[in-house]
């Protein structure tokens, strides 16, 4: 019997300023997958389909694509070696890619729960959460993916022979397009990560004003220091710990607060090279300048901005779009909120 599922998968925002690697929003768009697998056909390959954001540059190649790779990884990895016959998946994408907001780390999110709904294992999200460690290696972006609402997370301590594991480059752990022989798939540890969601304002929206230009995730972690004063450590631990309630405070969110508690100083001055007009965008926009600002920070790695706001979300957007123009930068500006169900796999689909 023909099978159909859709997977939908929240956008997100890492790190909300102080919480680098740690905290991060499910956001309300959604990377979405229709499948449908019709066992009686003979065809082999999947048909990939996709459409939107980045539909002229992702790789359809099941080997190569971001979503597929992973859930290959997740089948083979459980010793099942191939997509049944039959598969067809439609990706449709509304997140930017290299904007940071968690576009590869809801790929990731989508390819392990497609293998999972593929291989028939009937793992729960936390099982394969630990797939999607094996490949992201910080929980932050992938775990509000994942659980969805406003998350904090961190990776369990591992044996020696888990760090072996999970430190595997992923040329070891994705499947190699044209390879003549698969390496095997290596098995992800149980339970790698551990999370709890916070309380959420739920006055509290999240303004995306998303810069015409990429910066890769991985460009933008080569530019941050091996190391870090233990002043500027116990900077962010302060404004961490005072951020995760500051949000979930009922009534009139305290502007004050959230804007203070969201500075930093581990990630996003190092980034200021990557992006043009950062370090004054983040001093310039404050909630005494523009009412209804809350909080700024950068969305993830970047160049995304986040702002979190309680009114007034076209204003703000629209004077960080005209002061990205100063520095020649173009961007568009979404607004959003906290995707508060994380990751849906339901039976039916479109195709
Ligand atoms: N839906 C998708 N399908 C396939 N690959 C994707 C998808 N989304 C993202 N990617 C891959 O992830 C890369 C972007 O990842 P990254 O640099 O971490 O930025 P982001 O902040 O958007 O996650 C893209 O260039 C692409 O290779
Ligand atoms: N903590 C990571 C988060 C990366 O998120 P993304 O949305 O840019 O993939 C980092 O800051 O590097």
């Amino acid at each position: 019997m023909t099978r159909e599922y859709t997977i939908k998968v929240p956008a997100s925002s890492a790190n909300i300023g102080p919480g680098f690697d740690v905290l991060g929003i499910g956001l309300n768009l959604y990377l979405t997958l229709h499948i449908k697998i019709n066992p009686n056909s003979t065809t082999k390959e999947p048909l990939l389909t996709y459409t939107g954001e980045g539909s002229h540059n992702v790789p359809l190649e099941p080997e190569k694509n971001l979503v597929t790779a992973v859930a290959l990884y997740v089948l083979r990895a459980n010793n099942v070696s191939d997509f049944p016959h039959g598969t067809q998946i439609h990706v449709q994408n509304p997140i930017p890619l290299g904007r940071g907001l968690g576009s590869s780390g809801s790929a990731i999110v989508a390819g392990s729960l497609l293998g999972n709904v593929l291989g028939g294992f009937g793992f729960s999200r936390q099982r394969c959460l630990d797939y999607c460690l094996m490949i992201e290696k910080h929980p932050d972006n992938i775990t509000a993916s994942m659980m969805g609402g406003f998350v904090g997370s961190f990776l369990r301590k591992l044996n020696d022979s888990e760090i072996n594991v999970v430190g595997l480059p992923l040329s070891k752990i994705l499947p190699q397009h044209g390879a003549t022989e698969q390496l095997p798939s290596p098995q992800a540890p149980k339970d790698l990560g551990t999370h709890v969601k916070y309380n959420w304002n739920h006055n509290i929206k999240c303004i995306a004003i998303i810069p015409q230009f990429e910066v890769s995730t991985e460009k933008s972690r080569a530019v941050l220091p091996a190391n870090y004063s233990k002043s500027d450590v116990i900077f962010n631990l302060q404004r961490l710990a005072v951020l995760t309630n500051a949000v979930g405070q009922q009534g009139k969110p305290n502007s004050e607060l959230i804007y203070n508690a969201m500075q930093d100083k581990l990630h996003q001055p190092y980034r200021k090279v990557l992006i043009p007009g950062l370090t004054e965008i983040l001093t310039e926009f404050t909630p005494q300048t523009h009412p209804g600002l809350l909080g700024i920070c950068l969305s993830g790695a970047g160049p995304t901005i986040l702002c979190l706001a309680d009114s007034n979300f076209d204003d703000i957007s629209k004077a960080i779009i005209q002061r990205f123009k100063k520095e020649n930068v173009e961007c568009k500006w979404l607004l959003l909120e906290p995707a508060y169900e994380g990751a849906l796999v339901e039976e039916g689909s479109k195709l």
